[in-house]
């Protein structure tokens, strides 16, 4: 029979006691922090979400993997195809640009193009067909005519990609960061997009849904655990029957009975398009009352008191202004999910 040692701890001093206490409550607020963080990126159609999410995937060290590439360079050359397209249809009516034969000759080249139904992964663009719009873009006589039929269809991008034609011609091309951040991805299914981001001890689940307005009513089952949300609003929509769009969805947001307790980070978007339009298309035409003239900052403070006024919730939101298309975007966002997300825990456990 073995014999039993019973061991006898002894006893704790006061001050040993005072210090387990102290660990226990350090490991509890651990583990509090370590909670899952979800936040949903919203806003409407074309504000930026999925951008910002790309952003996120690069700042996260989650390269884009080589079927994600692949499959962004057939967007991007069917998206070039259909752009030339539309701008070299409306453009063969200015009849004095295209009566020189070679101009003529190299638009029929290019609208009698198209890519195929084969297999995404083989989807390339021809060098011949690139070279083609390359010339039309760059030849004085031509280009005018092809980037007033780009505005008059309201296509910013092509101004981009055809910049870069020669570069995305031929078989070899893999789209870069930038081709990709500057990809729409209306051409993508609608539904969820979704990713995880560790930040020390914190998890970040960011959720992406589609803004297409059939789609937003399937937005209410991601409400629940919201932790915060990223609201992007385009401020160069100023002069688009979007802007209301996107007020109308700020309102219905901000004063859900859903987030009475979530914290609002508020982007305003496209902040590059819109230093470009507001010396061309005044914000006064828009909204009478403005009377800070071309002022970018000023111009942009008064669109973010119009969002901030819509807050009768009366909920925490933190403005920012960002370009989503610059890659620094991400740190921002991080400090700003950063920053919420401790107000949130301070208040929560009653230390503000
Ligand atoms: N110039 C510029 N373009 C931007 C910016 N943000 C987004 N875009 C472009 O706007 C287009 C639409 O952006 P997305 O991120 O796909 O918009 P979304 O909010 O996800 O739209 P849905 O998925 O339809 O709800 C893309 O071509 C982007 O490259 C920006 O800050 N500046
Ligand atoms: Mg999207």
């Amino acid at each position: 029979m073995g014999s039993s040692v019973s061991r006898v701890r002894p006893a704790k001093s006061a001050g040993q006691m005072h210090s387990d206490a102290l660990d226990s409550i350090i490991v509890q607020d651990q583990a509090r922090l370590k909670q899952v963080r979800r936040i949903l990126v919203l806003g409407t159609s074309g504000s930026g979400k999925s951008t910002l999410m790309k952003h996120m995937r690069i700042h996260d060290g989650t390269e884009f993997k080589e079927t994600d590439v692949t499959l962004y360079r057939s967007i991007i050359c069917r998206n070039v195809i259909e752009w030339a397209h539309s701008i070299l249809l409306l453009a063969k009516k200015d009849a004095l640009v295209f009566e020189k034969g070679y101009h003529r000759e190299l638009a029929d080249k290019v609208l009698d193009f198209t890519l195929g139904n084969d297999d995404e992964r083989e989807i390339y663009l021809p060098n011949d067909i690139a070279e083609a719009i390359h010339q039309l873009w760059n030849d004085p006589m031509t280009a005018n005519s092809l980037k007033e039929h780009a505005k008059e269809l309201n296509l910013e991008l092509p101004t981009y990609f055809f910049d870069n034609i020669r570069r995305i011609g031929g078989p070899t091309y893999r789209p870069n960061r930038s081709d990709i951040l500057k990809t729409p991805e209306t051409a993508r299914k609608p539904g969820l997009r979704e990713m995880k981001i560790n930040m020390g001890t914190l998890t970040i689940h960011l959720l992406d849904p589609s803004g297409q307005r059939s789609e937003r009513r399937k937005w209410i089952h991601y409400f629940e655990f919201v932790t915060s949300i990223i609201f992007c609003a385009p401020v160069a929509d100023y002069d688009q029957a979007r802007m209301t769009e996107s007020f109308n969805l700020f309102e219905s947001v901000i004063n859900s009975r859903w987030f009475l307790r979530t914290s609002i980070i508020l982007l305003l978007t496209k902040m590059d398009e819109f230093k470009q339009k507001l010396p061309k298309i005044p914000l006064e035409k828009s909204f009478p009352e403005y009377t800070g003239g071309a002022d970018v900052n000023k111009a942009a403070k008064y669109i973010l008191w119009k969002y901030m006024q819509l807050n009768r919730a009366r909920l925490s939101v933190y403005p920012h202004i960002v370009n989503v298309c610059d890659t620094n975007v991400s740190c921002l966002v991080l400090a700003a999910v950063k920053e919420t997300t401790l107000q949130n825990w301070l208040k929560d456990s009653g230390r503000l």
